[in-house]
């Protein structure tokens, strides 16, 4: 029922502007695909061009292998949902949910179990002689997620579907949605640009800037290993520091402007000497006898964990970054620090990212533009 979807060598032009120059990506079939990237990167373009709604200026899309580029939107068979949730406001919760199939002149037996089964699977059953101004935001998205899937589509495209709810409900409502994906096995591709939504609902996401897409790949390897400098500061928290590529006794590794060294066995094959930007997670320090001096700039205390704002040596960090984060775990620490105080940082070698200096491409093994 549900299909794979080939974009190949896509481009889109809005007048002079090409807003999408050659882009090309696979989506498995029943695969949950994250379209994630600042404001204009081109999501909603491109999502727009696999639903027919966009002029295609160039490459091809197909479903399952069959090219699409001249099916009309409404013959593409396609669920769609939006952060406005398009359901009829005067129609209750089940005929809403029933519209498309009644358009679709099924058999009215059939079509009460579909719509049956379907009120059951997204649990809006109890309300469904509710007309939708007497239900919540999240019960109206889930009626509109409803009447989206109760067509079997073979793709079902989200376009920011939560933005519209508050934190609260935006966690409940994207575990929902993943649970209901997963039940009906839909190949979907969602838009976001909310990083922390994108890494708990997807199989896998496609990082977007400037119409060019800059990693596919699973939420934790996209946090992990990024390909390139824009993805790891996108996605969390990255502090970037100038380093440069030396060979020691026990391997290679990357020398910090204040002379400390980390030995990695992560990294490719660089010429020592090498001048290299080096990406760290905040939560990826450790506090040693010896390392990196810091000093405690501010702190954030945040629950669970406490954020330090660190000053280090200016030249030792990118342009940019005033200071540095670390970040601590309250389960861990055996010592909590004021405003003022110095110690070591060491960072965990095999979590370090090395990029080249301009910040463009990943130098440790593995990490590639498609995962
Ligand atoms: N119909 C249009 N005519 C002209 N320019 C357009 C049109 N639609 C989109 N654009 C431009 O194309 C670029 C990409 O827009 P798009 O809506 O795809 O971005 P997005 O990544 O979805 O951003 P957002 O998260 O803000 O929705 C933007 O610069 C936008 O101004």
């Amino acid at each position: 029922m549900s299909n794979s979807i080939g974009v190949k060598n896509a481009v889109k032009r809005f007048g002079d502007v090409t807003v999408i120059p050659d882009l090309s990506i696979e989506i498995k079939n029943g695969e949950f695909f994250t379209l994630l990237g600042p404001s204009g990167c081109g999501k909603t373009t491109l999502l727009r061009m696999i639903a027919g709604f966009n002029s295609i200026e160039g490459g091809e899309f197909s479903f399952d292998e069959k090219v699409i580029n001249e099916i009309p939107a409404h013959k593409r068979n396609i669920g769609m949902v939006f952060q406005n949730y398009a359901i009829f406001p005067h129609l209750t919760v089940r005929q809403n949910v029933e519209y498309g199939l009644k358009i679709r002149k099924m058999e009215k037996k059939a079509m009460e179990k579909r719509v049956d089964d379907i009120l059951d699977v997204v649990k809006i059953k109890e309300y469904q002689d509710r007309l939708p101004e007497h239900l919540s935001g999240g019960q109206q998205q889930r009626v509109a997620l409803a009447r989206a899937i109760v067509i079997h589509p073979n793709v079902l495209l989200m376009d920011e579907p939560l933005s519209n709810l508050d934190a609260k409900l935006r966690i409940e409502m994207r575990s929902a949605i993943r649970d209901v994906q997963k039940q009906v096995g839909i190949t979907t591709v969602y838009v976001t640009h909310d990083q922390e939504e994108a890494l708990a609902i997807s199989d896998r996401i496609a990082v977007m800037k400037g119409g060019i897409i800059q990693q596919v790949d699973a939420p934790e390897k996209i946090y992990t290993r990024p390909y390139n400098v824009f993805v790891s500061t996108f996605i969390g928290h990255s502090n970037l520091f100038h380093g440069i590529v030396v060979k020691e006794e026990d391997g290679i590794g990357v020398q910090f402007m204040d002379g400390t060294k980390t030995c990695l066995n992560t990294l490719t094959d660089v010429t020592p000497g090498t001048k290299v930007t080096v990406g760290i997670r905040p939560e990826e320090f450790g506090l040693s006898e010896t390392g990196i001096l810091a000093r405690v700039k501010n702190k954030t205390f945040l629950g669970r964990y406490i954020v330090y704002e660190l000053d280090l040596p200016e030249d030792m960090i990118l342009p940019g970054q005033s200071s540095i984060e670390f970040s601590q775990d309250l389960g861990q620490a055996e010592k909590l620090y004021e405003v003022g105080e110095t110690f070591f940082l060491r960072p965990n070698p095999s979590k370090i990212n090395v990029f080249t200096e301009d910040g463009e491409k990943s130098l440790i093994k593995d990490v590639r533009w498609d995962g």
